[in-house]
């Protein structure tokens, strides 16, 4: 595709992301479905162009009133990914002067809402949390995230598919914390290979193994994964039980569910049973109540643990959303602790790094439901045989009470989990 007739599409690509009437994610699919002939360097090109205006949004608005010609042709120059002298050939006299004049801009002299690129209500929190790591923080957000495979552990050994990925020419290393993990280097389309096809892997991030794994959920068992949406973490556990007891995959979206059934087939399980529910409330959850061994509550969220992957997610949410959000993963919660049968095990976990959806949620559970016994999720991974398990958590006494993971430190998602047994 020539130059001009590129950036011309990252232009446009930008302007219907900025509308923030739907997901970025699903804007770049609809626009690559919409335009068939893209070939697959320059739908490279366009999504990794939209992600980095998202990601430095307020840094390129900033600097994008003293260029000409459209706002998004101005933003779609400032994030464009790929070579200068490409990028330049398509660019008018003006517009190269003016992107000469952008790079030259010192870091240093920009406020620092130009370089962190977050919104004041997320960043003043994260400052508190983070203190002088807020920086390396705020640097990791604005990079992409490491492609994390699961490896289907029911059919398949860690070791074994990694060589197999070497054989069809792609690099991949154990991830250090997850036993079922690799991590792949670049962004190649495994969902080609032959290992994809055949269920021995599925993309996950390595932070979302570790909240399954941290179910340790065993063979034979009755275990709910109540916010089970396309099944991530419901495979995962489902393998870890292998392919034993039974696994309800409970969530209100029927439509997120049907995701999870193509997935389901290629794993070989079938101890999982996807179940839409109206709310959390919904009778069937009242008929099992008391009669479940191990209970998953991966909450729905404001998800800004995961802006390497959704940066668009930082100007959708606003802290009235995210007290929002609280209230409905309280509620979730308290529901879901009802499935428990006495000596069970409860996981409530979200990938958000504010305190407000995680460790204030899992203080007010605790304090409500002293039945409930928070175990040190800490010892847990230790005693899962987790690398440096202790490295992976903050909170309570000894700093081990919830799983915090953070992309600067661990390169993961923000994740965090409480767990609990019921007496
Ligand atoms: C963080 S996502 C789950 C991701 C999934 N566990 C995975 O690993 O792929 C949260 C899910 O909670 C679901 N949800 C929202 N409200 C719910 C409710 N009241 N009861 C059960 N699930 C709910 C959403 O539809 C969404 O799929």
């Amino acid at each position: 595709m020539h130059p001009k007739a590129l950036l011309d599409a990252c232009a446009e690509l930008v302007k219907l992301t900025l509308k923030f009437d739907h997901p970025a994610d699903a804007v770049v699919s609809r626009y690559f479905r919409d335009n068939r002939s893209l070939g697959p360097r320059e739908r490279a090109t366009l999504a990794e162009t939209v992600y980095t205006v998202l990601r430095r949004k307020l840094l390129f608005d900033h600097l994008a009133p003293s260029g000409s010609g459209p706002k998004e042709r101005r933003l779609a120059i400032l994030g464009f990914n790929g070579p200068r002298d490409f990028l330049k050939s398509a660019l008018t006299e003006q517009e190269k002067n003016w992107l000469d004049q952008c790079d030259k801009i010192d870091p240093d002299d920009l406020l620092e809402r130009h370089r962190h690129n977050l919104p004041d209500w997320l960043a003043q929190p994260l400052k508190e949390q983070l203190g002088g790591e807020f920086w390396a923080l705020a640097e990791s957000l604005n990079q992409p995230a490491p492609l994390d495979l699961r490896v289907n552990t029911l059919t398949d050994k860690r070791d074994d598919v990694r060589q197999e990925l070497k054989l069809a020419g792609l690099a991949a290393r154990p991830t250090p914390y997850s036993p079922w993990g690799l991590r792949v280097d670049g962004k190649p389309a495994v969902n080609k290979l032959d290992a994809f096809a055949r269920g021995a892997i599925e993309v996950q991030d390595e932070g979302s193994q570790l909240l399954a794994l941290l179910l340790d959920a065993r063979r034979g068992e009755m275990v709910v994964d109540f916010c089970a949406g396309a099944g991530g973490k419901t495979l995962a556990i489902g393998a870890g039980m292998r392919n034993t007891g039974r696994l309800y995959a409970f969530d209100t979206s029927a439509h997120r569910l049907d995701a999870l059934k193509p997935r389901l087939a290629r794993s070989k399980l079938s101890n999982v049973h996807p179940a839409a529910i109206a709310h959390e409330r919904d009778e069937r959850i009242k008929r099992l109540a008391g009669k479940i061994d191990r209970v998953i509550v991966d909450a729905p969220c404001s998800g800004l643990g995961t802006l390497r992957r959704n940066p668009d997610l930082k100007w959708r949410q606003s802290m009235q959303s995210v007290q929002e959000m609280a209230v409905k993963q309280a509620a979730i919660l308290a529901s879901a602790a009802r499935l428990l049968k006495p000596g069970g095990r409860l996981v409530y976990a979200t990938c958000s790094v504010l305190p407000q959806e995680n460790e204030e949620i899992a203080a007010a559970f605790g304090a409500a439901q002293p039945q409930f016994q928070p175990v040190a999720v800490g010892e847990l991974l230790a005693q899962l045989k987790v690398e440096q398990a202790a490295t992976l958590c903050s909170g309570g006494e000894g700093g081990q009470q919830y799983l915090r993971l953070w992309p600067h430190r661990h390169a993961t998602d923000g994740f965090f989990a409480a767990a609990w047994t019921r007496a």
